[in-house]
């Protein structure tokens, strides 16, 4: 996996200043380096792009990195509402959405993410694009989070669901939550409500879209 990945990020060239500063705000600041990888970033970016999306849910902020790619989706015309556990790494995102220019499109909801969704609903803020990055073992949780909140056509992004590797390939030393993203894959797989598929870039995402209703 390791390879190909590089491999697309080298040909693709897809991480620039502004990604490679957050990166390095996120060393300095002590927090774990666990941002999607810059493949799978441009292609959520495209994702947003493509879906015409303007109001996107991020679960997971850590120090923005996704959330820029998120936001260069939609541009001038969007706004992002992200959900993050740790008040100290909201802090960080939102510093590095200013800088990346978004500083007037990003809100964030600190605590559990779970939390933040009951609050967006009994807002009844509805949304067009949800990307899911945060523990693994609430996936599920955040995936039917999601469905109420949602408006017909709208895109559901899970990160992580390869875990490594480990999902598939045996060989592969298992990790804390290769048991949660093969459950996570199966329960995407089979929705009623969604029609998905999986894309092996960075650490592997689920796309799937709403089914109209
Ligand atoms: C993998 S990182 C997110 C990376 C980010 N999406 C990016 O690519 O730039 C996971 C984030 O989820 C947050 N998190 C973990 N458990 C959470 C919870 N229960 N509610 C909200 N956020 C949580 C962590 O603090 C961490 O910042």
């Amino acid at each position: 996996m390791k390879i190909v990945n590089d491999y697309i990020d080298h040909v693709f060239q897809p991480e620039d200043d502004v990604l490679e500063e957050v990166k390095r705000s996120i060393t300095e600041h002590g927090m774990p380096e666990i941002s999607v990888s810059p493949s799978a970033g441009k292609l959520l970016t495209m994702l947003v792009q493509m879906n015409g999306a303007e109001k996107v849910l991020e679960i997971g902020a850590l120090g923005g990195y996704s959330g820029i790619c998120l936001a260069r989706g939609f541009g001038d015309r969007g706004e992002l509402v992200s959900l993050e556990l740790k008040e100290s790494f909201a802090e960080v995102a939102r510093e590095n959405l200013k800088k990346a220019g978004f500083g007037s499109q990003v809100s964030y909801l600190t605590g559990p993410a779970l939390e933040g969704m009951e609050t967006l609903q009994a807002r009844e803020e509805r949304f067009d694009f949800f990307f899911i990055d945060a523990d693994k073992g609430n996936y599920a949780n955040y995936l039917e989070g999601c469905l109420p909140i949602a408006k017909s056509g709208a895109i559901i992004v899970a990160d992580n669901v390869l875990a490594r590797g480990s999902v598939a390939d045996e060989s592969v030393e298992p990790k804390s939550y290769t048991e949660d993203m093969r459950k996570f894959n199966q329960l995407v797989a089979d929705h009623p409500e969604l029609e998905s598929i999986l894309i092996p870039i960075g650490d592997g995402l689920t796309v799937s879209r709403v089914k109209k209703r």
